[in-house]
């Protein structure tokens, strides 16, 4: 059978975010647009220091479980880290969670929990978006979590000895792990619709360990009010 593809969904909401958050990204001074075309991404240095980083890894460290994948597809070899969700209201959490949504100018609720990963030699994961697909099954549910998923902010919390970095084969751009370095991008167009060019991968780290927090933003509220 032949499967026409519809033009993807524009949407005023995601539209709005998306010149909002960078219009506040543009204006802060710690903050550096990354020269990449067809996407909007952003880095701030030092968003965390050693010792906010050093408790973060030691609470992953504490809770890890094998990482899951948010697919119909069932490839175990696809997303090979460790995860852990992060208590938002944990007093060495919250703090961190409210600076991430505050540095983007989200509302803390527009965020899912912050995800904690840990990558051993060897481990990665493959090139996925973070936006949800209208064609998954999980689509319907995420209507009722705050809908899709908008800007991604990532923490890297440590440097890694080698590999480990994320790659964005599309947009043409790789970033290598660096402690407390901060990386934000929208997932979305400006006309709101899924950005392809935002594909990316974590790929395998060769020697060390990669820790990092992970914060989807949601077009509404992600906690239930
Ligand atoms: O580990 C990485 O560099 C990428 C992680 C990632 O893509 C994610 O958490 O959505
Ligand atoms: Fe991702």
């Amino acid at each position: 059978m032949f499967s026409r593809r519809k033009a993807p969904a524009t949407s005023t909401l995601r539209q709005q975010i998306g010149a909002r958050v960078a219009a506040r990204l543009d204006a802060d001074p710690a903050v550096v647009r990354a020269e990449v075309t067809g996407a909007q991404v952003y880095y701030r240095l030092d968003f965390l220091d050693a010792a906010q980083c050093d408790t973060l890894i030691a609470m992953i460290d504490a809770n890890r479980r094998p990482s899951s994948l948010l697919s119909d597809r069932n490839d175990p070899g696809f997303r090979t880290s460790d995860s852990c969700d992060m208590n938002r209201y944990a007093p060495e959490v919250q703090p961190i969670d409210e600076a991430i949504a505050a540095l983007l100018g989200m509302a803390p609720d527009y965020g899912e929990t912050l995800q904690g990963q840990r990558y051993a030699p060897g481990q990665h994961f493959r090139a996925h978006h973070d936006y949800f697909h209208d064609t998954e099954s999980y689509w319907q549910q995420m209507q009722a979590s705050g809908g899709q998923r908008t800007w991604t902010t990532m923490i890297y919390l440590n440097d890694v000895a080698d590999g480990g970095a994320t790659w964005f084969p599309q947009a043409g751009f790789k970033v290598a792990p660096r402690r407390g370095l901060l990386l934000a991008w929208n997932n979305m167009n400006p006309d709101g619709s899924p950005n392809e060019l935002t594909l990316h991968e974590g790929t395998a780290v060769v020697e060390g360990t990669k820790y990092i927090v992970t914060k989807w933003f949601r077009e509404r509220s992600w906690l239930k009010r």
